[in-house]
């Protein structure tokens, strides 16, 4: 045993779906003898996260992110591997465990659309049995982190997407969950929604040393809240590490910043091979090269280029993971 909040090992899973044949007779047909698809969604992933840890779980549509998450929150049985969470086996939804972790989905909500928050969140500190004083303080630090005073009282079928994902995130920390699984939860926000629910999970996040697991497609939430990022593609892991080192194990390339002396013409640069130029302004000239002949080729623009300046460095990090998932060569 080592001290991770949750170990990953071989874990797959894979749906298994009847397969519905077109024709009444074939329909009638499969009723007595059925066959089915088997769908592989996640395909022998490993990986270990600590206690505190904000780790972005990326990948592109149908990478099988909410599947790895539905199995770390015991919502579905894994087909095989190991997998423990806070020393438990998630699929067997123990209560204790339950009342450790919680999840939050973007486009699902755990609220009661009738009532007003403030009723949901008392419901839900009896559910959990949460002591009171320990509900009104946590809610409390919520609200005020939240700023979300004046949502209390009104129904939640009359909150906007970003009110109602407010209360989503108060009603999921109201037991203080050690462990927190957000899927995609600022689906939709305006972008100004989106930075105040960033700045309060990393507030959150740096108070109570709650560890996270943040599935989202907007690279923003991922660069602004998770050091380390996972990422799959068809079911396989494909990084696991520093965001800031995604770029240089996965992208093949560097990027050579070029600021001119005086203006050339394109005939008169002679690139050498290997080398293509990307954008080119003014005296700006951006350059892309394979990352192993970058030194090289480096050295040999500036024996045979008027350059003032010149930088290298690694392709932004939306531009690697753009080409990871849309399937383009890095
Ligand atoms: N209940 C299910 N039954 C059958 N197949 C499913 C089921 N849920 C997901 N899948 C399939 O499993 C694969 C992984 O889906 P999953 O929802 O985990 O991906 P994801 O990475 O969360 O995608 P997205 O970013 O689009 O939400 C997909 O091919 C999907 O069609």
């Amino acid at each position: 045993m080592n001290d991770s909040h949750i170990q990953v090992r071989n874990l797959s899973k894979t749906y298994r779906v009847p397969v519905r044949p077109e024709g009444l007779r074939a329909s009638v047909g499969s009723l007595f003898h059925p066959t089915y698809d088997d769908i592989p969604a996640v395909k022998g992933i490993s990986f270990d996260v600590h206690a505190g840890e904000v780790v972005g779980f990326i990948g592109p549509n149908g990478a099988g992110k909410t599947t790895t998450l539905k199995m770390l929150s015991g919502l579905i049985h894994p087909t095989s591997g190991e997998l423990t969470v806070l020393g438990f086996e998630p699929w067997k939804r123990d209560a204790k465990y339950l009342k450790r972790i919680s999840i939050v989905m973007g486009n699902k909500s755990q609220m009661l659309w009738d009532i007003p928050p403030m009723d949901s969140f008392r419901v839900l500190g009896e559910i959990y049995n949460v002591p009171a004083g320990q509900f009104k303080q946590t809610l409390d630090e919520i609200i005020e982190l939240l700023d979300m005073q004046e949502l209390l009282t009104k129904p939640v079928r009359n909150l906007s997407l970003g009110e109602r994902m407010k209360c989503e995130l108060a009603a999921s920390l109201l037991y203080r969950p050690a462990v927190l699984f957000l899927d995609e939860p600022t689906l939709g926000l305006d972008v100004s929604m989106q930075l105040r629910l960033r700045k309060f999970l990393a507030d959150y996040n740096r108070r109570s040393g709650v560890t996270v697991i943040l599935t989202s497609h907007y690279m923003a939430d991922v660069t602004a809240l998770c050091p380390r990022v996972i990422l799959i593609h068809n079911g396989s892991l494909m990084f696991d590490g520093e965001l800031s080192s995604l770029a240089r194990d996965l992208a093949p390339y560097k990027l050579l910043r070029l600021t001119l002396l005086e203006v050339t013409s394109m005939e008169s640069l002679k690139l050498p091979e290997g080398a293509e130029i990307t954008e080119r302004e003014g005296l700006g000239l951006s350059i892309r090269v394979p990352r192993a002949d970058a030194p090289d080729i480096t050295a040999n623009l500036l024996q045979t280029l008027p350059v003032s300046d010149l930088t290298v460095e690694d392709p932004p990090i939306e531009a690697v993971i753009d080409r990871v998932y849309t399937g383009g060569s890095l």
